[in-house]
């Protein structure tokens, strides 16, 4: 595998599901291939049981649609593939197609940062339906692992309370593009750092480490270890006092650091990982003032995740930043956001509208939202935001301007009528050109501490966390009830 400045490897046309490519070649062939359409990515349930989602991802869709190009020796392996049943998989002619193949979209999406909810759209990605469906998989590959793993990290960040939280999860990550990828959505989510190197070199995130137990193992004594580390690397001094007894080894720092002051060095830090956080960094932090060493700093590490970290403090734990790797890099309790990627609408020909579609499944639950949608995010008169509403321009009903109908339930309605709204969707994609609205990551780590000192704390707690509105324009509504009326009467149940 090939690691470049992005986290999408460099074929990124074939970072796909085989049915994109065998889709294609059916719209190539039925002359669908030009239709216009539009889709939207968006997920059904907040992720971890919270409150809110924190938009990721979307600041590398412009790189990935720009790179989106079947080289000769991509079509060359794809004209060698052999079909289940004999002959090839792909006909000569659609082969051609491919080879000169311009991912030639409009993407809109919510910035990095950002908050999304559950049903609004993520991405509106509109073109030819042949490219809108070659870049399913990759979209959905590259939006739904980073959301989730955003949220995580806001959502431990949240714990911390305003202490540092380093990314350490590199070693329990999923490969090493799961790994870039935690480590760059768990910045924007608000780490501060991240121990991965090659996140810091592609990504510019500070990298930040201490060292492990075989350091101290290596050494005849844990005093001697922590010499010759403080000698090593004095001004990036953190000593792990776990490897033995923590006690003793709060002692042992506490040698090398007034040795460290008699050579005008600082130690920096101890980290501890294992045995009870709470009591152990008391101590710790006990014995440190003791000897005016107020300035050396606690980390914790093991284990932590936004539960541990927020009942450490609720111990009163004098804990000062957090290494937090398995948990956060594997999104644990969940392992995906389950993303999803549905038709809302097309356009045939020189058709000037377009047709609204809706995927009505047997769930309600599992209904999708028609048209070319986008979102308003209404806000009271302090900023914070009181609730979405996703409009289609070509379906607003102008009789009830600030209304807005319940996304799961017609019979909640909403007035939006006296707040200020602001548009969520920016275009990152026109003509298949990045538009430049996809940001730094540093602005969206910047967007997302500023939309969660917003959030109100009631939709940002963890434990039952209140529903934050996500409503349909009335027009829309009205359309998806009309849509899910018709195909139920095609489908001979208009009852159900
Ligand atoms: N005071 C505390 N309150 C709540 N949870 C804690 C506390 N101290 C530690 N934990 C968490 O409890 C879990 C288990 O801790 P424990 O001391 O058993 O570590 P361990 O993994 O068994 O130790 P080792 O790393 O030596 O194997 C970890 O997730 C840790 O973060
Ligand atoms: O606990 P995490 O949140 O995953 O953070 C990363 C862990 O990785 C390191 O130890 P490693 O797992 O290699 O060994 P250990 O568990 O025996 O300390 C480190 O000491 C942390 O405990
Ligand atoms: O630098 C550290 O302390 C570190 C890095 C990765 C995993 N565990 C610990």
């Amino acid at each position: 595998m090939s690691l470049t400045d992005r986290t999408v490897p460099t074929d990124v046309a074939l970072n796909t599901d085989l049915y994109e490519l065998t889709m294609a070649q059916g719209f190539w062939e039925s002359g669908l291939a030009d239709t216009r359409a539009v889709f939207s990515m968006f997920f059904r349930e907040n992720p971890f049981g919270g409150g809110y989602a924190v938009a990721c991802g979307a600041g590398q869709v412009a790189d990935l649609v720009e790179n989106f190009r079947f080289e000769p020796d991509t079509v060359e392996y794809l004209r060698g593939l052999e079909a289940p049943s004999g002959g090839p998989m792909f006909k000569d002619g659609f082969l051609d197609y491919l080879a000169d193949f311009r991912c030639d979209l409009d993407i809109h999406g919510v910035r990095e940062g950002d908050l999304v909810f559950p049903r609004e759209p993520l991405l509106r990605v509109e073109g030819p339906i042949i490219a809108c469906q070659l870049v399913e998989t990759a979209l959905l590959n590259l939006v739904n692992f980073q959301t989730l793993v955003a949220t995580k990290a806001a959502r431990v960040v949240q714990a911390a309370e305003g202490h540092t939280v380093s990314d350490f999860g590199l070693r329990r990550a999923q490969g090493p593009d799961g790994g870039l990828a935690v480590a760059r959505a768990s910045y924007i989510g608000g780490a501060s750092s991240t121990s991965n190197v090659l996140a810091g070199k592609i990504y510019g995130i500070p990298v930040f480490g201490t060292h492990a137990h075989s350091w101290v193992m290596a050494f005849p004594s844990e005093l001697e270890a922590f010499r010759a580390f403080a000698r090593s690397a004095p001004n990036n001094c953190v000593l792990l006092v776990d490897t033995y007894d923590v006690a003793q080894g709060v002692e042992n720092a506490i040698t090398v650091a007034h040795e460290m002051e008699g050579r005008g060095e600082r130690l920096a830090a101890v980290r501890i990982d294992s045995g009870d956080l709470a009591k152990l960094s008391k101590l710790a932090r006990a014995r440190f003032d003791e000897e005016g060493l107020g300035y050396v700093r606690i980390s914790a590490s093991n284990d932590l995740d936004e539960y541990t970290i927020q009942s450490l403090f609720a111990q009163g734990a004098p804990i000062d930043s957090f290494g937090v790797g398995t948990k956060l890099a594997t999104a644990d309790p969940q392992p995906s956001l389950g993303g999803v990627y549905k038709l809302s609408a097309y356009r045939k020909g020189d058709e000037g509208t377009w047709r609204p579609t809706m995927k009505l499944s047997e769930m309600a639950y599992k209904r999708t939202v028609p048209g070319v949608q986008h979102i308003l995010r209404y806000r009271d008169a302090s900023g914070v935001p009181v609730g979405d509403v996703i409009v289609d321009d070509d379906w607003v009903d102008e009789t009830r301007a600030g209304r807005a109908v319940d996304v799961l339930d017609v019979d909640t309605l909403y007035d939006f009528g006296r707040y200020e709204a602001e548009e969520v969707l920016v275009c990152l994609v026109r003509d298949g050109a990045d538009t430049g609205e996809g940001g730094t990551i540093d602005e969206a780590r910047e967007r997302c501490r500023a939309s969660l000192r917003y959030l109100d704390p009631a939709t940002r707690r963890f434990l039952n966390p209140q529903i934050y509105p996500v409503a349909l324009e009335p027009g829309l509504s009205a359309l998806r009830s009309r849509l899910a009326r018709e195909e139920r009467e095609l489908a001979g149940n208009p009852v159900a």
